[in-house]
């Protein structure tokens, strides 16, 4: 029997193939510039038919807002990857089905990385941050490798208080190395497998089955990465030799919660998920934006002025940047939007999944849809963005201060809905600390390739769940002498 819903046509989309649908015409470069072309033929809800994976992308705000926001009673599942489970990443939060197992994950992320708590981590953001300036004023040539260290040391502290010195620590190595596998699996389109899943009971040794030999490659290392640092701490615990870390805070919690000092297999199982995402989301999305921000400012010398007189009128030369600089830093705010809009971190967010048929504009929207948001159509919209590829933080600024009449972009670069960024208060904050620290000491100056041509950020991205710069063509010179001493005399 049919539902009156069920004879409503689906949105309209790239005319596919009899059984593979879309499949061969998925981009695997830049997906989102491809998703943005085609929208313009077939609407900014368009369908694409992929096989055991039917596709709805969200081009405009508009419909974003309404369906992963206003409806995210119904938009707030994710999508099954068979890939992922090959490689052991779909114990993650963030890939977590929408369910009270997904929820009890929640509700511990917000209370560690709620705005009120988040507070509490400033020492540590300014400590890493003060780090950085010293190592890229002492070793500027691995400019990237110092940039990540900031983040990789802030969220390593946070979650396990472990302090990074050195990027080659066992540690870092094994989560840096499991985000590679997770970048791996979550290209869209890439695993025929997730399209067609009998294939996962064929022999690996098979041609075209390479997905296997990449899952079983992987599984082992994101499984350490999960397990390690959670078991020390949990010996450290027992031995009485712990301290105090998000990671401890949460057993210790979970204890008293059940009045045992032994987890259940699924308090256990909660808390290792916890602190296991915590890395993975947190280092390599709060880089890229950095990295953004670095590009940028190489390529808008007039921005870091403007930027600098403001740090200089606010803070002066006797000092470095503070947290309570934060309201009276506000051309530093407008930098760290711009950032986040103009290399987008996730281009094409995380991907939802709807629980129910849902009918929009007439069109309808099956069950099980991957619906997938096109942050960086949606930031590179010239109606609410003019001139979208230029770096501009004047746009969110009216009489000095922020124009609340021009859209905030981290409303669309964090996500939507119920699964929005539990981590945006910290990224934000780690961003904001990094920027100001950054132009108060250096000038950021540009470094040409070999032709002499300059560097083209937007043909140089590596495309994966997360989006990067492929190199960072910038180098940091301090302001002045008196800056240089300055970083080396704080702490
Ligand atoms: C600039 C930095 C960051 C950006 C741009 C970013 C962006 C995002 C986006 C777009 C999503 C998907 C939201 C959705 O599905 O609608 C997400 C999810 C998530 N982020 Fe972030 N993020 C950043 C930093 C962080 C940090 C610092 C943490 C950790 C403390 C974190 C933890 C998470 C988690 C756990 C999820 C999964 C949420 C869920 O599925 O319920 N993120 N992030």
């Amino acid at each position: 029997q049919q539902t009156k819903k069920s004879t409503l046509p689906l949105p309209p989309g790239p005319k596919g193939y009899p059984i593979v649908g879309n499949l061969f015409q998925m981009p695997t470069i830049t997906p989102w510039k491809t998703f943005k072309e085609w929208s313009k033929l077939h609407g900014d809800v368009m369908f694409l038919d992929l096989p055991n994976q039917p596709t709805v992308v969200l081009d405009s705000v508009e419909a974003a807002f309404e369906l992963l926001g206003k409806r995210s009673d119904i938009y707030s599942d994710r999508p099954v990857s068979i890939m992922q489970q090959l490689a052991f990443w779909d114990w993650s939060p963030g890939f977590l089905r929408y369910s009270q197992h997904w929820r009890n994950h929640r509700r511990e992320l917000h209370q560690f990385f709620n705005q009120h708590e988040v507070a509490k981590y400033q020492p540590i953001q300014l400590r890493e941050c003060r780090a950085f300036l010293r190592r890229a004023l002492h070793s500027p040539n691995i400019l990237d490798q110092h940039v990540r260290h900031i983040f990789t040391a802030i969220i390593m502290k946070i979650t396990y208080d472990m302090d990074i010195t050195e990027m080659d620590s066992e540690h870092v190595l094994l989560a840096q190395e499991a985000n590679l596998a997770l970048s791996i699996v979550t290209m869209p389109g890439v695993y025929w497998v997730d399209h067609f899943p009998f294939l996962k009971y064929l022999p690996k040794w098979l041609p075209g089955l390479q997905f296997k030999k990449i899952a079983e490659y992987y599984r082992p290392i994101v499984e350490k990465m999960r397990s390690q640092p959670f078991d020390e701490i949990l010996q450290a615990m027992r031995e009485g030799r712990a301290s105090s870390s998000l990671t401890s805070k949460l057993i210790e919690r979970l204890q008293q919660r059940s009045g045992t000092t032994n987890l259940s297999t699924i308090d256990d199982e909660l808390a290792r998920n916890v602190t296991g995402v915590a890395y993975s989301a947190a280092a390599d999305t709060t880089t890229s934006a950095a990295q953004s921000f670095l590009i940028a400012m190489s390529l808008y010398p007039d921005i870091q002025r403007k930027a600098q007189e403001e740090l200089d009128r606010v803070i002066g030369p006797s000092r470095l940047p503070e947290f309570s600089d934060y309201d009276d830093l506000v051309y530093i705010q407008a930098i760290a939007l711009e950032a986040l809009r103009w290399m987008v971190v996730l281009p094409l967010s995380a991907f939802h999944s709807v629980t129910r048929d849902d009918t929009y504009r007439g069109f309808l929207i099956p069950k099980g849809t991957t619906v997938i948001a096109n942050a960086w159509a949606m930031l590179h919209d010239p109606k609410e963005y003019p001139e979208p590829t230029r770096f501009e933080p004047e746009r969110y600024l009216k009489d000095g201060k922020l124009n609340r009449a021009v859209r905030n972009p981290n409303t669309i670069a964090f996500g939507f809905g119920r699964r929005i960024c539990p981590g945006r208060h910290l990224g934000s904050a780690s961003l904001f600390m990094t920027i100001a620290s950054i132009l108060h000491t250096f000038d950021i100056h540009e470094i040409l390739d070999e032709d002499g041509k300059p560097f083209d950020p937007f043909s140089s991205v590596v495309t994966g769940l997360i989006s990067t710069p492929d190199r960072v063509p910038c180098k940091l010179i301090p302001r002045s002498d008196d800056r240089k001493q300055l970083i080396d005399t704080s702490v």
